[in-house]
């Protein structure tokens, strides 16, 4: 495989490290990417992309202002957004804008955050989800185009898990065929969509929909905010920034307010739902939820965004990991790497098992997707409730595990890695964000436990389950699973644990019923557990997922890479398993004894895996400017390169600072 030569020396503990490696590095890749075409295609968008530099900063993006910042990102998309335009939709082919490919791409531009972001990732999918045939074709050429730029506003500052709490009104007029978008209160100002503050000339709008004094719930509007010449905003729009946050601190997050700001009957997206010109509603004759659809696309998309995010930490940890020395062992012994540390294995393994766990997880999730789209097609959506759950939890969980394996990502630098140039703070602040967005963790493991509760009264009454919850039909009398130490069975007391969180619940559901609490203030006791048991459904679904799309994957494998993906994934049932220790001595029959040498085969396990950590990360190809990190580089020149970026602060412009005239000294003399 063609590596990207580093311009300098290789620090020689890293290149030890990957003559150590045992497995075919190249296979491993392939198998991540999907296969060895794609792997070839990806490095061939990757050439496009980064070869002409036109990604690099002379200043990093952390030193500028906020204006600088901003002005600076929206550069880099123009130039992005060229070339995805031109070169490299080309080559994936116009309806895989959305390729992981290119969103890694995206990375080597965007330290921080495009301000286009929103406009591929929502404004667009919003488009092919919720258009008619007519309004895609009017639309959609321009937007794929960047003719037009487009945000996705739907939270209000008063209400963003609750949707039928939205306030902005659409209200239609049969006699000039408008529709009047209005925001009545302070709570109705929409805020928080990114690119609307500033970029964006057009967005998608959730409102409620009044038509012939009836109000019809939410719906989506297409409206064009800005001019598209001069970008000022239109008469009846109040549009602006919402200020500095904890990340996303290069893109413009928006607040929008409508003045009885009319737009055009075509303007409501009617895919599902539509108004007649004469003020007649109809509604969808499929199901009342589609026009969430595309906060369901990206719950499926965003864990493979996890994915990525691990192992773009992971790589910078564990490269870090093997040039850094730390503390004697034996007095006059080399202080060894700190990656020989069994604890700083055991903080850096399990991401790398969890960057592959997902990896394969989000390709069956995106299966599962397209079948449930292609059942909708056919006028079926049974299938839509399981999909809802599934997508619901597995966003929650994916994004809270990968928060916090970046953290122990960032712990296992130490102090190095608190520095944005080693880039794991702006990792981190980017994925805390999606522990958030599109869909609180609580809220949404809240929407999975209604569909587990539900699934579970129809075990209780003997009807078939569908796949995901089968294992219900299974479990459901089940008291107290005999303990089985083989990964098959560690896989099953996952289900046990997650069958018999969720009979709780309904039990506690009951018996708060019976004693005559009403059903919303009994299930509203019970959410502390509902959670739990939400979350113990997505690790089963998590780890028998991984286990078998693993096995899958590799059966045409050579020998050692077979090895170190299946050590990888028992490592994952094990952490889990070690993890849970109290489930497991709830609901199955393990023992101490059981649970001491399950201990003992997990550091065996992190021994087995050392040699070849370095060529486990490498194996993720990350270039180094998609890593853009001081720690995590190829060449391992980590010192080097803290020293080159310390020397970039504009705080070593000059060898003294004004403000020590201005203040510091006038203090020190007693004059200020
Ligand atoms: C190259 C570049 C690519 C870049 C790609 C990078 C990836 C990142 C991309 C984008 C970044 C995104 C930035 C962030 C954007 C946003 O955050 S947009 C705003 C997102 N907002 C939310 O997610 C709000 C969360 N709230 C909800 O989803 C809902 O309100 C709710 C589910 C919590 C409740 O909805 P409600 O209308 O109140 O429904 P209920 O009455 O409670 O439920 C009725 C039944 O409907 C079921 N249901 C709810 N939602 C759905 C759904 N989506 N699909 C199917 N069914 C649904 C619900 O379960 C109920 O069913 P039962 O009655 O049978 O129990
Ligand atoms: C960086 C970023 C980018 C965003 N981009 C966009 C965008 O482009 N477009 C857009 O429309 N929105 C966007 N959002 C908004 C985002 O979707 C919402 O913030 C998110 O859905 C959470 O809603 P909320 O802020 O109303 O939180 P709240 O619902 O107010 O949550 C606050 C707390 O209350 C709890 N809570 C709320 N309801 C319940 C319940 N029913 N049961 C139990 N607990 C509950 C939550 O668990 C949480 O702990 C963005 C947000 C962020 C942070």
């Amino acid at each position: 495989m063609k590596i990207n030569k580093p311009k300098h020396d290789v620090n020689p503990d890293l290149a030890k490290e990957r003559l150590k490696c045992n497995f075919n590095i190249e296979e491993v890749t392939n198998i991540i990417d999907g296969g060895k075409d794609k792997t070839v295609q990806r490095k061939k968008i990757e050439d496009i992309a980064l070869n002409n530099g036109a990604s690099l900063d002379e200043v990093p993006e952390e030193c500028l202002s906020i204006k600088e910042r901003y002005e600076n990102a929206v550069r880099k998309s123009c130039v992005y957004g060229n070339l995805v335009r031109n070169e490299m939709l080309e080559i994936t082919g116009i309806e895989n804008f959305e390729s992981p490919v290119l969103r890694r791409t995206a990375d080597a531009f965007f330290k921080d955050i495009s301000p286009f972001m929103l406009h591929l990732g929502m404004f667009v999918p919003t488009l092919i989800g919720q258009c008619t045939p007519e309004q895609t074709a009017e639309w959609l050429p321009k937007a794929l185009d960047m003719q037009i730029i487009g945000a996705y506003a739907q939270t209000e500052l008063g209400h963003g898990t609750f949707i039928r709490g939205l306030e902005t009104t659409a209200t239609y007029n049969p006699e000039k065929e408008e529709f009047v978008l209005h925001s009545p209160t302070i709570t109705s100002y929409k805020w928080w969509a990114g690119g609307l503050g500033k970029t964006a000339n057009h967005c998608v709008v959730m409102a409620q929909l009044y038509t012939q004094g009836k109000c019809h719930g939410t719906h989506l509007f297409i409206v064009k905010i800005r001019d598209l010449d001069t970008h000022m905003p239109l008469p009846g729009i109040t549009v602006g920034e919402i200020g500095p946050r904890m990340g996303f601190s290069s893109a413009d997050n928006g607040f929008l307010r409508f003045d009885h700001f009319r737009i055009p009957r075509e303007n409501m997206l009617m895919k599902h739902a539509k108004v007649e010109k004469d003020g007649v509603y109809v509604k969808s004759a499929k199901h009342g939820k589609l026009t969430y659809g595309t906060m369901v696309f990206i719950r499926v998309t965003l864990v493979s965004e996890m994915s990525f995010n691990i192992s773009k930490a992971a790589t910078i940890a564990i490269r870090y990991s093997a040039v850094r020395r730390q503390t004697e062992l034996r007095p006059n012994e080399p202080e060894p790497q700190i990656l020989d540390y069994p604890t700083q294995q055991h903080k850096l393994f399990i991401c790398i098992a969890t960057a592959h766990a997902f990896q394969l997880t989000s390709c069956w999730l995106w299966n599962t997707f397209q079948a449930v789209l292609a059942d909708m097609k056919k006028g079926n959506v049974d299938t839509l409730p399981e999909l809802h759950a599934l997508s619901s939890c597995l966003k929650a969980v994916s994004t809270s595990d990968a928060l916090s394996h970046i953290e122990q990502c960032r712990f296992a630098c130490g102090g190095h890695g608190y520095m944005l140039s080693s880039n794991l703070p702006f990792i981190y602040s980017f994925v805390a964000a999606t522990r958030t967005y599109e869909g609180d963790y609580t809220v949404l493991l809240l929407q999975t436990a209604r569909f587990l509760v539900k699934a579970s009264e129809q075990a209780e009454a003997g009807k078939k389950l569908t796949q995901t919850v089968s294992y219900l039909n299974r479990t459901a009398n089940a008291d107290r699973l005999n303990w089985d130490n083989t990964h098959e069975g560690i896989i099953k007391s996952f289900q046990v644990i997650a069958a018999g969180k969720i009979g709780q619940c309904v039990k506690s559901i009951r018996d708060r019923t019976a004693s005559g609490m009403d059903y919303e203030d009994a299930w509203l006791m019970t959410t502390v557990q509902l959670v739990g048991a939400a979350e113990a459904h997505c690790r089963a679904v998590l780890l028998n997922t991984y286990w078998s799309e693993m096995r899958k994957i590799t059966e045409a494998s050579s020998a050692d890479v077979k090895k170190v993906m299946h050590q990888l994934a028992v490592l994952y049932l094990m952490y889990w398993a070690l993890e849970k220790t109290g489930d497991l001595l709830k609901y199955s029959s393990v023992s101490k004894k059981d649970l001491d040498e399950l201990q003992r085969r997990y550091e065996e396990l992190l021994a087995e895996l050392r040699p070849n950590a370095v060529g486990l990360v490498d194996a993720f190809d990350l270039r180094d400017e998609i890593l853009h990190s001081s720690l995590g580089s190829y060449d391992g020149r980590v010192y080097e390169r803290l020293i080159e970026e310390a020397h970039k602060s504009p705080l070593n412009d000059e060898p003294v600072n004004q403000s020590f005239h201005k203040y510091t000294k006038p203090l020190m003399l007693g004059k200020l």
